[in-house]
């Protein structure tokens, strides 16, 4: 069974966390990352030309950005590509060839942004966030609706910025969804001024499409704190891979200003990394049963914040080793068992908040996350739900003004309710390695990014650890 198929309401359905009887040894193939892979269709999407994304992740987040492209008027297929067999034309004038190595893809082909429009972002600050500035540079009305909580995330940093830089947008004045883009094809761009503290997610909503505002856009951070910056990291990383000229604090500019010049965007051939923030469940696993876990192609150098848990599971009583594979370079983590607790600001690493909780949970001293009050305001409000969760398996959290002090005690089994929130579910699912009787609520909703969790864990958990990897990098 996956856990996510076998209950008439998954909202109510509880999924028996499965116990790890012994050190884990496993090798986990992780799925794509969601930040790259929506990022990638963005900017895909904005180019000059056709691009590919090769080894996107297909989940409910990157699914509604792509839908949300076509009823835009993007081509986004669905392709096995290799150089022999597709239907792109590949070599043909303008067009970038199929990947290298063929493999599963997507295949972005820019067309006239237009509405009529509606847009479903589900849940995801990605979807909500960066596709109003691609709406204001179609040509007609373009709606956003999504589920309850998307009503309830921050989006004023979009909208405000969008409206001083010329776009036309109806909304209920609460600064968030349901809300209209009524572009007209051209937006004048230049200068703005946000208060992007609840969410870096306005800065890089507003540089992804900056290239192609008239006068490109100056984004101007007027906030006390800004979160998350690794994935403002990869917004510019991946601008610059696109042909844009982008100015930062960190090439010399100043404090809290980024620069996207004019410029067309070229198309792309992008292979998406390994979703190093869904990693965490399954390092995790390694860690609170002293066994070893190897995830395939992590890569040496990235932006993606989850590359931050080999330090933080090490200061928490593992090691990692960077591995030659015969397919490329993995990572390998190992635990001992022994957890240490941990004081750490996670404020540019928030989304690996929940597993770490979970983590710190299972330790043998008390921990201290902080730097995360934004996460509030995320999926469902974290640390309200983590100090509520694990306290009702024995724990002793609290939250503070700016995170959670969790204090280890026995855990027990019980009902761990994830309030559609992916992150929620593969934590609790952390601990149910080791605290007998956890049931999981909904745990089809890990699907937001991480499709089929249960059968990736349960692989890992009755798998072999596949082949041996072969030297230290
Ligand atoms: O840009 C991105 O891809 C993300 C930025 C972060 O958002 P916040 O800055 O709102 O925390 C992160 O938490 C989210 O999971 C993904
Ligand atoms: C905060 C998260 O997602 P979103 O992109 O919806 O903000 C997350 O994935 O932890």
């Amino acid at each position: 069974m996956t856990g996510t198929e076998t209950f008439p309401d998954d909202a109510l359905a509880l999924w028996p966390a499965p116990l790890a009887h012994g050190a884990v040894n496993a090798t986990v193939t992780v799925p794509g990352s969601k930040s790259v892979t929506n990022r990638g269709l963005v900017l895909a999407a904005l180019a000059a030309e056709p691009g590919w994304l090769r080894r996107p992740l297909r989940s409910r987040d990157t699914l509604l950005m792509a839908e949300a492209l076509r009823a835009m008027g993007v081509g986004v297929e669905e392709t096995i590509a290799s150089n022999s067999a597709t239907s792109a034309a590949p070599g043909s004038p303008g067009e970038p060839d199929a990947p290298e190595g063929g493999g599963e893809a997507w295949r972005v082909i820019p067309a006239g942004l237009h509405g009529p429009a509606t847009v479903d972002v589900g849940n995801a600050g990605t979807v909500m966030r960066f596709l109003p500035p691609v709406a204001a540079l179609a040509e007609g009305p373009i709606r956003f609706d999504g589920d309850p909580r998307s009503y309830e995330r921050p989006l004023h940093g979009v909208i405000d910025g969008l409206r001083a830089l010329g776009a036309r947008i109806d909304d209920d004045g609460r600064g968030a969804l349901p809300l209209t883009v009524h572009g007209n094809g051209i937006i004048d761009g230049g200068p703005v001024r946000i208060d992007a503290s609840s969410s870096s997610q306005f800065v890089s909503a507003l540089l992804l499409s900056g290239s192609r505002f008239n006068q490109g856009v100056e984004v101007r951070h007027v906030g006390s704190t800004l979160p998350s910056m690794p994935h403002i990291r990869m917004t510019v990383d991946m601008l610059r891979s696109a042909g844009a000229a982008v100015d930062t604090p960190e090439s010399g500019g100043e404090p809290d200003v980024w620069r996207v010049a004019p410029s067309a965007l070229l198309g792309r051939d992008l292979v998406v990394e390994p979703d190093l923030s869904n990693a965490a469940p399954f390092l995790a696993a390694a860690l609170v049963t002293g066994g070893r876990v190897t995830i395939p192609d992590w890569p040496e150098h990235t932006t993606q914040p989850g590359d931050a848990l080999r330090g933080i599971f090490t200061d928490m009583g593992g090691s990692c080793e960077f591995t030659a594979t015969s397919d490329g370079t993995a990572l390998t983590f190992t635990g001992t068992g022994r957890i240490t607790g941990i004081d750490a600001d996670l404020h540019e690493v928030g989304e690996l908040t929940p597993v770490i909780a979970a983590v710190a949970a299972l330790a043998d001293s008390e921990s201290v996350l902080r730097g995360i009050a934004h996460l509030r305001l995320h999926e469902t409000d974290r640390l309200a739900a983590l100090a509520k969760e694990l306290n009702e398996l024995g724990s002793d959290v609290t939250e503070t003004e700016d995170g959670l002090r969790i204090r280890p005690r026995p855990l027990h089994g019980g009902i761990f309710h994830t309030y559609e929130d992916h992150r929620l579910a593969t934590a609790a699912a952390v601990l149910g390695l080791t605290v007998p009787g956890v049931q999981v609520e909904n745990v089809a909703t890990t699907a937001k990014t991480l499709p089929d969790f249960p059968g990736l864990w349960t692989g890992m958990l009755g798998s072999p650890a596949g082949p041996a990897p072969m030297s230290r990098v």
